[in-house]
């Protein structure tokens, strides 16, 4: 495989943008070699700038669950654009998006778009100390929560890859507010209760976290929280930007039928444009200016184009349930197809997956919070991403993230991916 255009333009990238990425884990660091450009994406591929193809199974960290380029979403957007781009001002496509938000996700009685998760996130903590007054949160080690100085605590995903799980710049003030607690594990949050009892706002976590790997929540997690967040006035906020219209069209909370009082989303919701968005029970929405005291505001928010790329998107997965069919068998034709290849190459590796989303892990010890997740062997993983990738697969380059499935995967598809590892993992144990 050559991808000389694509080193080109990264030396030349890194004169200008801070490592030449305008996201961390893009630079491919903790995998090795150069990452690559991307010119194209239709489908099941994405193509780089020296006119590869490679079958996606990042689909942009999750929002292209339809694959790239659905003539759907692209008409959505080339019609919207015809009135303009922006206008600042409300619209009547806010009003049906948020409509069908609130029919979709249980929690969500009421809803504020954003422009990203990040957004999303950031302003959903703050309701939630403008709500209860309270000022600590309790957050998951390894979760992430988009680059907010409070989440950036024992966080996941690029923040780990970087080996920056507590990012200098964050101060000690506000590192204070945020309690850390193990994924998985009641009896640690019942400790920080009762030693901040009534100090703490909010709970936040991924329901299903995909920011440290997948990792899936033991039976009777979420419920657990559920009833200590009730007893003790605490929020409990889950941070569904992955998992929100891709584990099912109620997200987590749908599939595990916990309701959260509050609930942020992303990625999905935006049809592959920047939006997220925070939303909740009425009575906690309603602190949220200009109805309550509680400031958020966005100069793009609710963006016409990206309202419709976003309304386009949920309306089709809110009418075709046969989506979640086919990306479950999808899912886990490819965790069983890789198991049993592991299987005959004398290596039972962790699989963790859930419908769309999987993430397999070098080491044959479970998965189920950030210290096991940090048993994978990552120089492994990165000889299998680079394996993997010149046979024309493109996985996140990260032990710690998810990928994603899309439904533009096909049997022979799947196949391809299947023999792809079954090739990379001879390669790379030999
Ligand atoms: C669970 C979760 N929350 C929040 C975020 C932040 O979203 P964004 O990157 O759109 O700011 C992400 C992804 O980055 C995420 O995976
Ligand atoms: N894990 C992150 C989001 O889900 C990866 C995307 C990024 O940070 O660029």
């Amino acid at each position: 495989m050559q991808i000389s255009e694509s080193k080109r333009l990264f030396a030349h990238a890194k004169n200008f943008i801070p490592g030449g990425v305008n996201s961390p884990v893009r630079a491919f660091r903790a995998v090795g070699g150069d990452p690559i450009f991307i010119k194209r994406a239709d489908g099941a591929f994405i193509y780089d700038e020296d006119d590869n193809a490679y079958i996606e199974l990042i689909n942009s960290w999750g929002p292209m669950i339809l694959g790239h380029n659905h003539p759907m979403i692209r008409e959505a957007v080339i019609a919207a654009m015809d009135n303009g781009t922006s206008f600042g001002a409300p619209t009547a496509r806010e009003v049906e998006i948020a409509e069908l938000i609130v029919s979709m996700v249980p929690s969500v009685e009421k809803v504020r778009m954003v422009n990203s998760g990040t957004e999303a996130t950031m302003s959903a903590i703050r309701v939630a100390r403008g709500y209860t007054g309270r000022d600590k949160f309790i957050k998951m080690e390894g979760h992430y929560h988009g680059h907010g100085d409070s989440f950036l605590i024992a966080a996941g995903s690029g923040a780990i890859t970087m080996g920056h799980p507590d990012s200098p710049g964050v101060t000690e003030g506000t590192a204070k507010d945020t309690l850390l607690a193990p994924y998985n594990d009641l009896e640690a949050i019942e400790r920080l209760v009762e030693a901040n009892r009534g100090e703490i706002a909010a709970l936040i976590l991924e329901p299903v976290p995909g920011n440290m790997g997948l990792t899936l929540p033991l039976p009777g997690y979420l419920a657990g929280l559920r009833e200590i967040c009730t007893r003790e006035g605490i929020i409990l906020i889950f941070d569904e930007v992955m998992t929100g219209f891709r584990l099912a069209k109620g997200g987590a909370q749908e599939l595990f039928g916990v309701t959260p009082d509050m609930t942020t989303l992303g990625k999905i919701i935006g049809g592959g444009m920047p939006v997220g968005a925070y939303g909740g029970k009425k009575e906690i929405m309603e602190f949220v200016s200009p109805a309550g005291p509680v400031y958020q505001a966005g100069t793009l928010s609710g963006n016409p184009i990206a309202m419709a790329a976003g309304l386009t998107m949920l309306n089709y997965l809110n009418s075709h349930p046969e989506v979640y069919t086919r990306l479950n068998e999808i899912g886990m034709q490819i965790a069983s197809g890789m198991a049993s290849i592991n299987h005959r190459f004398g290596h039972d590796f962790t699989i963790n997956q859930l419908g769309s989303m999987y993430s397999l892990f070098f080491t044959e010890d479970a998965v189920t919070d950030f210290e096991s997740a940090k048993k994978s062997d990552t120089l492994l993983f990165g000889k299998y991403f680079q394996a993997m990738l010149h046979r024309g697969i493109y996985l996140a380059p990260s032990q710690y993230e998810s990928l994603f499935l899309s439904t533009a995967l096909t049997d022979d598809l799947v196949g391809k991916i299947l023999q792809a590892h079954e090739e990379s993992i001879k390669e790379i144990l030999s």
